[in-house]
């Protein structure tokens, strides 16, 4: 599918952004490791998130939709999975794949998965290495890539530092700990997303957290079933929060989203570069933290953006080097070489497409500097790279400019965000 851009004059409404992707995920494979009953409510029903459904759903999962984003799972306990008659299809989802090899490590079966093209290509090293030291038996097209296959074994427990603050990393270890011999440790270089661990104390397992240090001592075998309310993905918030910001006269109010301080690093470069976007109603959610989110078009000042700050807006930087194309001054993006390895390199695409809309930016190897503000240039055609979040990045920027710019590839956009363009229809006046 192609898409063309179109330019806007301003946003206006009031909208509820669909469940957030990685909460959905884990949402999904405690409640099938649980015991009983669990209602998942504001599921993503997104690309990424159906093949983990439909992974559990293979290994012998009765997951059943009561309507759209509420299902009721049936958990069949942490020992009650079944072999799968065929090749687990991961689709496009990193967060899919290497959660689930966490997991069939320690089954007592054998598992292959797949993926898409960009999936087969991107690295599992970072967690095969490490469920090889718990014992884990897995092997990898060279090593490293998928398809991977997966003889389920008694793992033994690892006391282990990331040598890069992943949350896929992080979760397919406390996975596999679930079911390991002694106790899990691990350490990260800086805080990557924190629902799995949440998550795993809300279905009562024993789990200390002190800085960046995990604990993970599996005292009682057993997940209760629960409700899960699952709140608006940042993620996905990200992309209309920057079309308010830069398009004059705009003023979105956004329900119900994720602000977990661990995944909303986007939300205090937005307030850094002088974005008008303001927090009411804060609660919390099924364990995690939730705002209602106004934003108002803004005049914006370039920021530094590293360190620390980088694994909790890891997904927003395509979008947030939309921002700093409208901002004054110069945005620094360094410390995200990450960005090189999701469903395309993301800074390879972007400078590709910030250049081309007439924007003077600079590559680094692990980032970007973007001088601006620039006035947007269109006319050209970009491919998404069955990348999701470049296709939503470029249709954002499009609504700025005359001359549109045709995505090619712009299926990729269901990976996470099935509703954008209908939601963008919504609050848009052109
Ligand atoms: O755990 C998760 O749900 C995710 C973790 C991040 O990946 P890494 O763990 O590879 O940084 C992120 O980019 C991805 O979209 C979702
Ligand atoms: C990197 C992403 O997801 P995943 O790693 O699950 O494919 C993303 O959604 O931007």
């Amino acid at each position: 599918m192609n898409l063309k851009t179109r330019k806007c004059h301003k946003l206006k409404g009031d909208l509820t952004i669909p469940g957030d992707k990685s909460i959905s995920h884990r949402a999904i494979i405690f409640a099938s490791l649980a015991k009983g009953y669990s209602n998942l409510i504001g599921l993503l029903e997104s690309e990424d998130c159906l093949k983990t459904l439909n992974a559990f759903r293979l290994m012998g999962v009765p997951i059943e939709r009561n309507s759209k984003g509420n299902y009721t799972i049936k958990g069949v306990g942490l020992k009650g999975l079944k072999e799968a008659d065929r090749v687990i299809d991961c689709g496009n989802s990193g967060t899919s794949m290497r959660l689930l090899t966490g997991l069939l490590a320690a089954q007592d079966f054998y598992t292959v998965l797949s993926g898409d093209t960009s999936l087969r290509k991107r690295p599992m090293d970072r967690i095969i290495k490490p469920l090889r030291e718990m014992k884990a038996k897995i092997w990898a097209r060279r090593d490293n890539y998928a398809p991977l296959s997966i003889k389920g074994s008694q793992l033994s427990a690892i006391n282990y530092t990331l040598p890069v603050a992943s949350a896929q990393v992080k979760s397919a270890l406390l996975l596999a700990g679930l079911y390991a011999d002694g106790k899990t440790i691990l350490r990260e270089p800086g805080l990557s997303r924190d629902h799995t661990e949440r998550m795993l104390q809300g279905f009562g397992v024993n789990l200390k957290k002190s800085g960046l240090s995990i604990e993970l001592d599996l005292q009682k075998d057993r997940l209760e079933g629960q409700e899960i309310v699952i709140p608006a993905d940042i993620s996905s918030a990200a992309f209309f929060i920057t079309a308010a910001l830069i398009i004059d006269d705009s003023e979105l109010l956004l329900r119900n989203v994720g602000i977990n301080p661990s995944r909303s690093g986007f939300l205090k470069v937005v307030k850094d570069m002088g974005g008008d976007c303001q927090l009411i109603n804060k609660r919390v959610v099924s364990g995690e933290p939730v705002a209602d989110i106004i934003v108002k078009s803004s005049k914006l000042t370039g920021a530094n953006i590293s360190g620390d700050l980088i694994p909790t807006l890891i997904d927003e930087l395509p979008i947030i080097a939309i921002l700093a194309s409208r901002a004054e001054g110069r945005t620094v993006i360094k410390d995200a070489a990450e960005l090189r390895v999701k469903e395309s390199d993301r800074i390879t695409n972007m400078i590709s497409i910030l250049s081309n809309m007439g924007v003077n930016v600079q590559e680094l190897t692990d980032g970007m500097i973007i001088n601006g503000p620039v006035e947007l240039k269109g006319g050209f055609e970009v491919d998404s790279s069955g990348d999701h979040r470049i296709a939503m990045t470029v249709a954002i920027a499009g609504l700025l400019i005359d001359e549109p710019i045709l995505i090619n590839n712009s299926d990729s956009i269901k990976t996470s965000f099935p509703e954008f363009i209908d939601l963008l229809n919504k609050c848009s006046i052109t």
